[in-house]
């Protein structure tokens, strides 16, 4: 190919992740000529080292602590199974592969050039992929996600980040987590239902500080007595390697810890915009390195724009998504007020049992409506927890605001408060009061039925 003569596209994307093939595939469907550029795996983190293989665990973890719960009732059970990690990554990897072979179909179906090579801008029309083809567009979509960052302390090397989680073939007995966030509180609950002896130290004085704070006081109790040590307000200095192979942690009195056979840093994640040409085409980034983009995913480069965890706001998978394709529908389909409403964003932490919310925590309600915020609350033990006579119990709780008592935040920790958010995200987008909730007959035995008969 001669740099004289780029190939001529409607679109080039860079990245072909959540945020990146969704906005592919959307313009397509619009009759857009689409290039996208992904040099890895296609799917990006979210299928390759984020939700999907995360996902697989989790699911993996609830069934040893059903298996241990069947067997203190009456099943033939060992109470603390033997768990195969190696034949279960085959699985899992198996699953993941057949998403990978879904892709490159529907790429090819939908007439998608893929380039498998990284992609830098040259200018904000030309995209010059690592093999030196150029690409020309009237329109760049920059999809590159982000990557987890180590803390810049002595003997950062000898721990490793949520990638590498993924590569394990074995589980740990001992395992240290620094960080509070997401990763951290999911992978200390899958660790500990298969098995590992998990110890999380984060800096702040609780766990997930954007979550409704009683709600994860309830959590943080559930997880002592899981036997999860939990550690608040550690400041890390060092990490050091014993003779024994194993790790310690030093913290900033100089003082070392027990030893890990695993440590994982979770410290959160910064957007991927190194050496991808954003000053040649004018794109700005904001002070924490994310691309500045406005409530329509333009960047400060016409023609240019950015969506997913690259822009920085709401880092999850559906949101990637989302954006992307209302964008798209802009762009390529005549909806010229299609944008993602970022409020109302539900989300949820696969925790043991899981953590999801909607709206309002408490706390931010108060700072917004005053005295005009009630909340309703109920704290109970499930039908299988009470059976097997654990203390584990579950917390939900609603806020509501104004003399209608709109329903503002719905917080949720629980069994399957996973599946029963998805459901009342809707209604609050609907408006939903609590008179609303009461008027719908409950579904009798059931977690979710709490919700509409709270108040
Ligand atoms: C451990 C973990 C668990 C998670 N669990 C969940 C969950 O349960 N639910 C949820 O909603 N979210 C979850 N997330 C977040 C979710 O994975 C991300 O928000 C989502 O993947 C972001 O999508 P994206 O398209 O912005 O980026 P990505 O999916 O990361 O895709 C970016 C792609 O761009 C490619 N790329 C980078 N640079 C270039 C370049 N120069 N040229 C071409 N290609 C390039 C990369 O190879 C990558 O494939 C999780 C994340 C992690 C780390
Ligand atoms: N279920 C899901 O939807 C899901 C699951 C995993 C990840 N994610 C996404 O991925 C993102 C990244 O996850 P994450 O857990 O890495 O980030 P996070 O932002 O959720 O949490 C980072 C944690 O690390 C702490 N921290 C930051 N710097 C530190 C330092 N130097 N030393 C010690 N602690 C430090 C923070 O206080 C915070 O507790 C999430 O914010 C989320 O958007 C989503």
């Amino acid at each position: 190919m001669s740099a004289a003569e780029p190939l001529e596209f409607d679109l080039v994307v860079l990245g072909g992740g959540s945020g990146g093939l969704a906005g592919a595939f959307r313009a397509a469907a619009h009759g857009a000529r689409v290039a996208l550029l992904e040099p890895a795996e296609l799917g990006g983190t979210c299928v390759n080292a984020g939700c999907v293989p995360k996902k697989a665990m989790w699911l993996a973890a609830q069934l040893a602590s059903q298996i241990g719960a069947a067997a203190e009732l009456g099943f033939d059970v060992p109470a603390a199974p033997a768990f195969d990690w190696c034949e279960f990554i085959t699985d899992r990897q198996r699953y993941i592969e057949g998403i990978h072979e879904s892709y490159r179909r529907r790429l090819d179906q939908a007439g998608i050039v893929w380039l498998p090579r990284r992609g830098v801008l040259h200018d904000a029309r030309t995209v010059v992929a690592d093999d030196g083809t150029r690409l020309h567009a009237r329109h760049v979509l920059i999809a590159t996600g982000s990557h987890p960052v180590r803390p810049q302390v002595p003997g950062a090397e000898l721990g490793g980040v949520s990638d590498d989680f993924f590569a394990w073939r074995r589980a740990p007995e001992r395992v240290a987590l620094i960080g509070g966030g997401y990763i951290s509180v999911e992978l200390a609950g899958l660790l500990q239902s298969l098995g590992s002896r998990v110890d999380l130290y984060a800096r702040g004085p609780r766990l997930l500080s954007r979550s409704d704070g009683e709600v994860v006081a309830q959590l943080e109790e559930n997880y002592r007595q899981l036997g999860i040590g939990l550690h608040f307000g550690y400041r890390l200095r060092e990490v050091e390697r014993g003779g024994d192979g194993r790790v310690r942690l030093v913290d900033a009195d100089g003082e070392a810890g027990e030893a890990f056979d695993a440590l994982v840093f979770a410290i959160g994640r910064r957007a991927n915009t190194a050496g991808i040409g954003l000053e040649r085409a004018g794109v700005a980034t904001d002070a924490r390195g994310d691309i500045e983009v406005d409530a329509f995913q333009n960047t400060s480069a016409a023609g240019v724009y950015a969506v997913g965890d690259v822009a920085g706001r709401e880092t999850l998978t559906p949101v990637a998504i989302a954006a992307a394709r209302r964008l798209m529908d802009r762009v390529f389909g005549g909806r010229e007020d299609a944008r993602l409403d970022y409020d109302l964003v539900p989300t949820v932490v696969f925790a043991h049992p899981p953590i999801g919310g909607v709206g309002l925590t408490e706390a931010q309600a108060r700072e917004r409506h005053g005295d005009s915020v009630r909340v309703y609350r109920t704290k109970f033990r499930p039908m299988l927890q009470a059976l097997v006579d654990t203390p584990l119990c579950s917390l939900f709780k609603l806020v509501c605001v104004g003399e209608e008592q709109r329903v503002v935040g719905v917080h949720l920790f629980g069994e399957a408060a996973d599946e029963i958010l998805q459901g009342f995200a809707v209604a609050l987008k609907l408006g939903a009061t609590l008179a609303d909730l009461h008027d719908t007959v409950a579904i009798h035995p059931t977690s979710a039925e709490e919700l509409v008969l709270m108040g």
